[in-house]
């Protein structure tokens, strides 16, 4: 029931809220349920927006059922209609028709062909030998009957009559050859990047979501939005949003629109929260912490939490971001044909006469060590330009000064200024164009000498925090050690990045800052955005993946297996644990061993810098021949194939670690082995090492005597050393928010303590332990973005400056897809397993003596015979008289040992399990 139709006028939140108040009104909504599932009732009343769950309508795609509709309301319209209205007699002969025919999917190494399975004579052909005709030529062809899968299409993927990868394929490309990109997995979400704009956002289509449940409205990244906002609501619980998928897959773009539906649906209590607000935190976001990459020409290159606060009433209270693995290396170096941050071109093309004298920007350098050139093309360099403007207008909408916003362009252009200096190949450490390299000492306010002295000398300046510890004297001296052993150039890096690195986090501070408010919340919403999976071999790039995107890749396998986990591994568990058994068809529960490749941890906790035979993974083993005299890229690897290299003969399939032909490389299988990604180590002990010129760029900005650039960076930090590339925002995160004993995000505060406390490589580890403890907290919801062609990230990975802006793609309506790459994400995601342990197994619960209280109304002699509110010793026998009284469909629900257990779709209408 939506409260519009109850006659509710008050606040959108307000009417959400009394969806969910335990009122008789409620109460009736949760019988009326029941007695829906038992058939006594026609179905619950669907809200005006919404509509009843669909019935499949298995066609054949044609060119003549695809909807190429503009209008955006149209669009969700012929979404909703196309599933919602009532079949007609021809349509429902059809679909019988469809069924009696046996159609199959033919799967070969090329993907897998639309055939009919013809009826033969008894012994005709050899066993587990079956006959098909190909739709596609009519040819007649004996085949494994193993390769032969039925198939059906839906627009919920539960529901598909044959839950068969084929099925599965089938329905998502025959809905995105349709333009709808949405398809739901049960309590997920599967978007396929349209790659084009089909305009299917604006606040009309939101309005259509409002007050809607999952079950009653098409698949629509706002109906994830709405459903994460309305269990808040319903259970007062901590909710999540993770957004999954490959680089350029759409995970950025679907957060904004995640955050634009709350903040409308749900309203604020103040102006704090604009819509205008957000979209210039993400103007600031994009310019400073994107790159063109060759997967994706707006790429994201660091991680991103995004939490919202909600009061009693529902409204937005305050917000913050936290930011995490931001890829600073990438200021100095990066693959060939890839950019560095978006903001250095956004800032070379669009200065002004005089911001660009000042920064010394109107002449640029023949010989850069950090590559940053500027554009050339006019367009492009127009097209940065207006970047630039709309970024400045961006940071005034946030409240950035005038003189903070100065501050930035200076230590931007000094940047730019130290890769024109560079730094000697051999001989003394030091700056081999000396008079870029003064440029770069006046722009941040202090002498050559000094420059010259925190970036080429070994020690740390004194402002990393001292303690008696052992352990941290054996930092220090490696501290040391490793400057000295740096070359000048390293060094160099060092230091531009710990810059870049530097306002990276007071920028996102300065977001904070914005976004702060001194008002209490209830609970919390958290958006979590992480660079996709990297590949450069996808678009058949010559080079190999770095460091960097290993962390990345890192990160998205440890979510993916976070969601497999909730969706798969604590369900069998849960089973387990209630005595309820479950055999699931086709399904084996399986880890991804390319996890534990990278990080998996000695036993022993002070085995730092110690070399035993004990197999740790690949992060570890860096840190210990990082420390290590005399170790190598060659020992790393050896050690690390000696740990996890395959056995004689395995190949790809039996193992997730093979030696490549090339020196210095490995391939690791990630995501089940369905996405093999081969990297090159050469240079990766240097991530191991603190070179103290990083730390050192910390110092010479708070020293600076440019007021601007100290106070600024002073005011930030509050006087002390921020950890460089590690974290950031932790300051948003609002005391009033970590001050509630349930708040998730002290859990990621203190996990955020302890990691500072470690060294480089194992705090890539910790921040990601840090960010799964948060979210498992919380309810999380998932999103699984797809990408549908490598081609179309090709033609995004040449269109720098977007902006986050939208270009049509190739003809408009050409939504294909390319089944090999689809296929290896839908593996790699392993939906499937969730998809069938969903509709297998019982996934909505609720302990006895809550299914007692809200459905107790419905047995009204039991109420009469106890009394209401009363106390019962036994409450599994009396659910079970209740059960027994409410005559429901025993196989829709399962008695476990302390709560009751529902088929999907039981509970659906009632809202507000604990799943
Ligand atoms: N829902 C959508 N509608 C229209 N275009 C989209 C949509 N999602 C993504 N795109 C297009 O695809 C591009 C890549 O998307 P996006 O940057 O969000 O991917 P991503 O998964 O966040 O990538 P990365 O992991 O590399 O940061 C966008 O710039 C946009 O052009």
């Amino acid at each position: 029931m939506d409260c519009t139709q109850s006659g509710h006028s008050e606040s959108s939140a307000s009417t959400e809220l009394c969806l969910i108040t335990p009122t008789p009104a409620r109460v009736f909504e949760d019988v009326l349920s029941l007695l829906w599932v038992t058939g006594e009732a026609s179905g619950p009343p669907a809200a005006p927006n919404c509509k009843l769950p669909p019935a499949a309508t298995p066609q054949p795609q044609s060119a003549a059922n695809k909807q190429h509709v503009e209008d955006p309301v149209a669009i969700l319209q012929a979404a909703h209609s196309a599933a919602a209205q009532g079949r007609t007699e021809e349509q429902i002969t059809a679909e019988k028709a469809w069924y009696n025919t046996e159609k199959v999917w033919l799967v070969h190494k090329d993907g897998f062909s639309l055939a009919t399975l013809l009826k033969t004579e008894a012994g005709s052909l050899p066993e587990g030998k079956v006959k098909i005709r190909l739709e596609s030529d009519g040819s007649l062809l004996d085949v494994d009957e193993d390769d032969v899968e039925k198939l059906d299409r839906v627009e919920d993927l539960a529901s598909l009559q044959y839950l068969n990868e084929s099925s599965v394929m089938h329905s998502l490309r025959q809905r995105y050859g349709s333009n709808l990109v949405h398809t739901h997995a049960g309590p997920n979400m599967v978007v396929i990047n349209p790659i084009s704009s089909p305009s299917m956002y604006s606040e009309k289509v939101m309005q259509m979501f409002k007050g809607c449940r999952r079950e009653d409205t098409a698949p629509h990244i706002y109906g994830t939005a709405q459903a994460a906002y309305r269990h808040l609501l319903t259970t007062r619980q901590d909710q999540s949003i993770v957004l999954l998928g490959k680089s350029g897959s759409g995970k950025t773009t679907n957060c904004q629109h995640i955050i634009q539906y709350l903040l409308t649906i749900a309203g604020s209590t103040n102006k704090t929260f604009s819509a205008e607000k957000w979209q210039a935190v993400y103007t600031a976001l994009e310019a400073f912490g994107n790159v063109s990459t060759c997967l994706n020409g707006n790429a994201s290159r660091f991680s991103h939490v995004v939490s919202l606060d909600f009061d009693q009433a529902g409204l937005v209270t305050s917000a913050s971001i936290q930011t995490m693995l931001l890829e600073k290396m990438r200021v100095t170096r990066r693959p060939e044909g890839e950019t560095t941050f978006n903001v250095f071109y956004y800032l070379i093309a669009g200065a002004d006469s005089s911001l660009r004298t000042e920064l010394h920007l109107n002449h640029f350098a023949e010989n850069d060590a950090f590559k940053i050139t500027p554009q050339t093309k006019t367009e492009e360099k127009q097209r940065a330009s207006q970047q630039f403007s709309k970024l400045q207008a961006a940071m005034k909408v946030l409240g950035i000064s005038g003189d903070e916003q100065k501050a930035f362009w200076l230590v931007l252009a000094a940047i730019y200024h130290l890769g024109a200096a560079g730094a000697t190949k051999a001989g003394r450490k030091q700056f081999a164009r000396h008079e870029w390299a003064q440029k770069a000492a006046y722009l941040l306010g202090g002498t050559l000498e000094e420059l010259s002295s925190s970036i080429f000398k070994h020690q740390a300046k004194g402002t990393l925090p001292r303690s008696g510890s052992v352990r941290r004297a054996v930092e220090e001296i490696g501290t040391a050690d490793a400057g000295s052993k740096a070359t000048a150039m390293e060094c160099l890096e060092a230091f531009a990045s710990g810059l870049y690195s530097e306002i990276f986090t007071v920028l996102i501070s300065l977001l904070n800052r914005a976004l702060k408010s001194g008002q209490n919340s209830l609970c919390s919403l958290l958006i979590v955005d992480t660079p996709g999976f990297q590949n450069p071999r996808l678009v058949k790039r010559e080079y190999c993946a770095t460091f960097e995107d290993l962390c990345h890749n890192y990160t998205q396998e440890r979510l993916h297996a976070l969601f497999h986990q909730r969706t798969f591994v604590h369900e069998l568990e849960r089973y387990k644990e209630e005595n309820i058994e479950l055999a699931l068809d086709d399904t084996e529960p399986s880890t991804s061993l390319s996890v534990s490749v990278v990080d998996q941890a000695s036993s022993q906790t002070l085995v730092r810098s110690v070399r035993t035979d004990e197999a740790r993974g690949l992060l570890w083993l860096m840190e210990e021949e990082g420390l290590q005299p005399g170790g190598s890229e060659e020992t790393l690897l050896r050690r690390l194939f000696s740990y996890y290299g395959p056995a004689e003969g395995q190949t790809k399939g039996q193992t997730f670690l093979l030696k490549s032909e090339k020196a210095n490389h490995f391939l690791l299988g990630h995501s089940y082995g369905t996405d093999w990604v081969e990297y090159n180590v050469s240079g990766w002990l240097n991530y191991a090492k603190q070179i103290p010129a990083s730390s050192n760029a910390t110092s010479v900005l708070l020293d600076s005597q440019k007021k601007i650039i100290s106070s600024l960076f002073m005011s930030r930090a509050g006087g002390t050393n921020v950890l460089s590339g590690s974290i950031a925002g932790l300051e948003g995160i609002s005391q009033l928010s970590l001050r509630r004993a349930t708040s998730m995000r002290k859990t990621f505060s203190t996990g955020m303590s302890a990691v500072k406390k470690k060294s480089l490589c194992i705090q890539i580890k910790l921040q990601v332990d840090a960010l799964l403890d948060m979210l498992r907290r919380s309810r999380i919801h998932f999103v699984h973005c797809m990408l549908p062609k490598a081609e179309a990230l090709k033609a995004l990975g040449g269109s720098l400056f977007k902006g986050g802006e939208c270009e049509v793609q190739g003809e408009p309506g050409e939504m294909q897809v390319d089944v090999a790459l689809l296929r290896a994400q839908l593996r790699g995601s392993k939906l499937l397993d969730a998809l069938r342990i969903y509709r297998q197994g019982y996934p909505d619960h609720m302990v006895f003596s809550e299914f007692r209280r809200r459905f107790d109304v419905l047995a009204p002699h039991l109420t009469k015979k106890y009394g209401r509110n009363y106390i019962v010793k036994d409450e599994k026998r009396a659910v079970e008289e209740l059960l027994e009284s409410l005559d429901l469909e025993k196989s829709s629900y399962h008695m476990g040992l302390s709560r009751l257990f529902f088929r999907a779709g039981t509970l659906g209408k009632a809202g507000g399990t604990e799943r």
